[in-house]
């Protein structure tokens, strides 16, 4: 679907992307990068709207730097900002969109109501979208990115600004825009934890270089870390010290660090989960001790956090 050969792109003061090869199937592939890793500038350079300084790139076969046109003819975009006029609803908008794909005005019609209901806006589509909240601004352009019924997509942090469930919500219909629809898709975050449950696939870059692009579960079996936090008790002054050494006694590997918990209860526990085996094993261990269970959750890392000591390979391509 998208190929990239050594792929650099240079700002006068910044380079945004450095010698970045690498191979992306179809399905839901996930573009993970801190704030200013390169993957708009990517996304622009892979639509055709931006050249790169050197090396080359492919979209579903077409070369970005002569083909620009029918790429963007095959493949949505949906941009990271706001960018949606507040005065029009969000029927006339993505129709409007679809026509200007060309699609002729009674498929456009038909097409933009049927992406409307896809996305969960079909009952508000009269409204004018200045009185849209957050969640359903990002719902009309995902639809805008599906309405001329493209091979691929790319979604450009679309769970931007969304509180939890709204985020859930997006995710869910990215994975449907693939399985109900067949439709590719590449879309990035700066939170690779988002992205685990929702991709086949996860390409990591920072500062612009390739770090890592394997497959989800490759990622989740070195990356699922388990927080616990455990109240203390008359029988247990240190509650998080007895759990501890109780887990390591039945095999459990725990990691070094441990931070401040909540108010009241102890320090929290990092430790590796190898399965639901483990999830269960650390409520019964906690219930055999006695102490309460403040928390149990899958840690969600922030890629800078999880790939700062890890040195950039010097070219990698994964599939
Ligand atoms: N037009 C431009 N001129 C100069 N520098 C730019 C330009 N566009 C991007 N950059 C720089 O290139 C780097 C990569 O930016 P890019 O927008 O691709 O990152 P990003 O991973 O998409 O992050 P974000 O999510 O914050 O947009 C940054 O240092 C940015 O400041």
């Amino acid at each position: 679907m998208i190929a990239t050969e050594s792929l650099s792109k240079r700002f006068p003061r910044v380079t945004a992307l450095d010698r970045l090869s690498m191979d992306i199937g179809p399905g839901v592939t996930g573009l993970v990068g801190a704030n200013g890793a390169g993957k708009s500038t990517l996304i622009k350079i892979l639509l055709g709207l931006s050249p790169a300084s050197e090396g080359r790139a492919e979209v579903l076969g077409l070369d970005v730097a002569t083909k620009g046109g029918e790429i963007r003819e095959r493949v949505g975009y949906m941009p990271e900002h706001d960018c949606l006029p507040p005065d029009v609803s969000a029927t006339e908008f993505v129709v409007h969109m679809a026509r200007m794909s060309g699609l002729p005005p009674a498929a456009a019609r038909e097409r933009t109501a049927d992406t409307l209901r896809h996305v969960g806006l079909y009952e508000e589509r009269y409204r004018p979208i200045g009185g849209y909240s957050t969640g359903m601004k990002q719902r009309v352009k995902l639809a805008q990115a599906l309405v001329h019924d493209p091979d691929l997509v790319f979604l450009d942090e679309p769970t931007n600004g969304l509180d939890p469930v709204g985020r859930d919500e997006m995710l869910g219909l990215i994975r449907r825009v693939h399985t109900d629809f067949g439709i590719s898709v590449l879309v990035t975050s700066h939170l690779l934890g988002e992205l685990e449950r929702t991709c086949d696939h996860v390409v990591v870059i920072d500062g612009g270089k390739l770090l890592r692009s394997s497959s989800t579960s490759d990622f989740t079996q070195t990356m699922a870390t388990l927080a616990v936090e455990v109240t203390d008790t008359d029988a247990h002054p240190d509650g998080t010290r007895a759990v501890r050494e109780a887990l390591a006694a039945r095999g459990v590997t725990l990691q070094a660090t441990t931070e401040e918990g909540l108010p009241g209860a102890g320090h929290i526990l990092l430790l590796e989960a190898t399965g639901e085996e483990t999830y269960d094993l650390v409520r019964d261990t906690v219930a055999e001790l006695g102490l309460g269970l403040v928390r149990m959750e899958q840690r969600r890392h922030h890629i800078s956090e999880v790939f700062k000591d890890e040195p950039a390979p010097e070219e990698v391509t994964a599939r």
